[in-house]
């Protein structure tokens, strides 16, 4: 594994950001990929570089220290923290091992981290439409790097004259045809069921239920977490990616709110009950992901987009926690569903170490939320620990939602009412001659469709 630190941004700021995680961070992340995509990582070197050398992207002392390790290791893959291009690929390959004579192959294989996420995506995707898309990002992630694969064929046609054009060329654009066509008959397919499962999110909208999307980076425990309330049984594993395709379930989450009422001290006053919601667990994020790989990923961004809630999850066991939150956070906004509710849930308390004066992981992830505000909670998903804090959270950020209604609705309409009692807070009701008078509070969602029924008492 190699990691790069591109130093040039700092004489040249407005082109090239630095990333939000150290390199150790970086190298370590890239670790536990490669390990994931069924790798077993054996060195890691770095450096950090002044000028990347155009053509092998490292200095050449790298290139022969790496050379080196991978004949030390008797290693077959080299991966690069680091986006290269298809050029410093291929000369990376041919400095590492050169090139199998019969097959043309390179002896040694060098990936960039995009391509290492893509062969994991690829091994995770379970649902068709989860195969198809990965098939999309493998396309989107190719198609720029088409280009220079065919200009060693460009340069034996000698001359490069109006009207005659090299193989190179011809084959460039036979390729670059054939890779739009693929991408628009994958992008026909994902459409169609995508439309589908419009449909079948409208049919769930007529349920009238909050809809929850849990987010974060990748590994946080959004699964486990999606488990523990739904009482479902999505895979979850220490690996990163283990979820590619969305999952929607029916939550009624009222079961832990009477277990905290039961262990409150006699005399509390019962919380307002929260509604039954729709709880969906989506697909991580991960620092340095393209924004086009992202936008792969239609059924989570669509998820997403129209929730009226975001559960963002955050591994607090892991030093990096406030960067990768803050790479969330980043990636939220850039894919439009930055001004939405947040409850931010610090995860994985039962794993942070304790500290030196002695202090639990629960006192210290209450001491990360000191100053934070009412969205934070610190939990447990593995043991359930502040489930029930969870669930109070969620529902005043749910309330918050709630608009004031005023309807009379007629007494044909039993249904309307029903939805009311069921996942809205009434505060004054009255039978009158032509239905129904509710005075209240109603999610969104309800809120349109009673507005047929609004009238407006207020001030009289
Ligand atoms: N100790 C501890 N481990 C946890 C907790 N929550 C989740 N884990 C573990 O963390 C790992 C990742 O959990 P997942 O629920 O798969 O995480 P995810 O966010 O869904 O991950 P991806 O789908 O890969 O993005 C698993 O091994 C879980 O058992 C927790 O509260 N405490
Ligand atoms: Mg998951």
């Amino acid at each position: 594994m190699v990691g790069v630190e591109d130093l040039s941004y700092h004489r040249n700021k407005n082109t090239l950001s630095p990333s939000l995680f150290s390199l150790e961070e970086s190298l370590a992340e890239l670790s536990s990929l490669v390990s994931t995509a069924g790798l077993t990582p054996v060195a890691s070197l770095t450096q950090r570089l002044n000028d990347p050398n155009p053509r092998t992207y490292i200095g050449t002392g790298k290139v022969k220290e790496i050379r080196e390790a991978c004949e030390a290791h008797e290693t077959c893959t080299v991966v690069f923290d680091n986006e290269l291009s298809p050029r410093q690929l291929k000369h990376l390959e041919n400095e590492f091992g050169g090139r199998d004579l019969s097959s043309d192959k390179p002896l040694i294989k060098v990936l960039d981290r995009t391509a290492l996420i893509l062969d994991i995506f690829a091994q995770r995707a379970l649902t068709r439409e989860g195969q198809l898309q990965v098939q999309l990002a493998l396309q989107v992630y190719r198609a720029p790097r088409l280009t220079k694969l065919w200009t060693h064929l460009e340069r034996q046609s000698g001359g490069n004259g109006v009207g005659l054009r090299g193989p190179g060329e011809r084959q460039l654009e036979i390729d670059k045809r054939l890779m739009r066509d693929r991408i628009t008959e994958l992008k026909k397919e994902i459409d169609a069921i995508s439309s589908h499962r419009s449909l079948h999110r409208k049919k769930r909208s007529q349920l009238n239920l909050p809809v929850v999307s849990i987010v974060g980076y990748t590994n946080a425990g959004k699964s486990t977490l999606m488990n523990l309330l739904s009482a479902s049984s999505i895979y979850a594993d220490d690996l990163l990616f283990a979820t590619l395709d969305p999952t929607t379930r029916r939550a009624d989450l009222g079961h832990i709110q009477a277990k905290a009422l039961a262990a409150a001290p006699p005399g509390t006053p019962p919380a307002a009950p929260i509604s039954e919601i729709l709880l969906t667990d989506t697909v991580g994020f991960i620092q340095k992901l393209p924004t086009t790989l992202v936008a792969a990923f239609r059924a989570t961004l669509e998820e997403v987009a129209e929730s009226d809630v975001l559960v963002h999850v955050i591994d607090v066991s892991s030093d990096s926690w406030e960067k990768r939150e803050q790479s969330v956070l980043d990636t939220l906004e850039e894919i439009n569903a930055g001004g939405k509710p947040v409850v931010r849930v610090l995860n994985k308390i039962d794993a942070v170490p304790y500290t030196e004066n002695g202090n639990s992981g629960r006192l210290r992830a209450e001491a990360m939320m000191l100053g934070t505000g009412e969205d934070t909670v610190a939990v447990s998903a593995k043991t359930g620990e502040g489930a029930e804090d969870f669930v109070e959270c969620l529902r005043k950020a749910l309330q918050g939602l709630l608009k004031d209604i005023e309807v009379v609705i007629p007494y044909s309409k039993g249904e309307d009412v029903n939805a009311i009692n069921e996942v809205g807070v009434v505060d004054k009701v009255d039978y009158r001659e032509n239905g129904t008078y509710i005075r209240g509070k109603v999610p969104p969602a309800l809120f349109n469709s009673l507005a047929k029924w609004a009238v407006d008492e207020s001030s009289s």
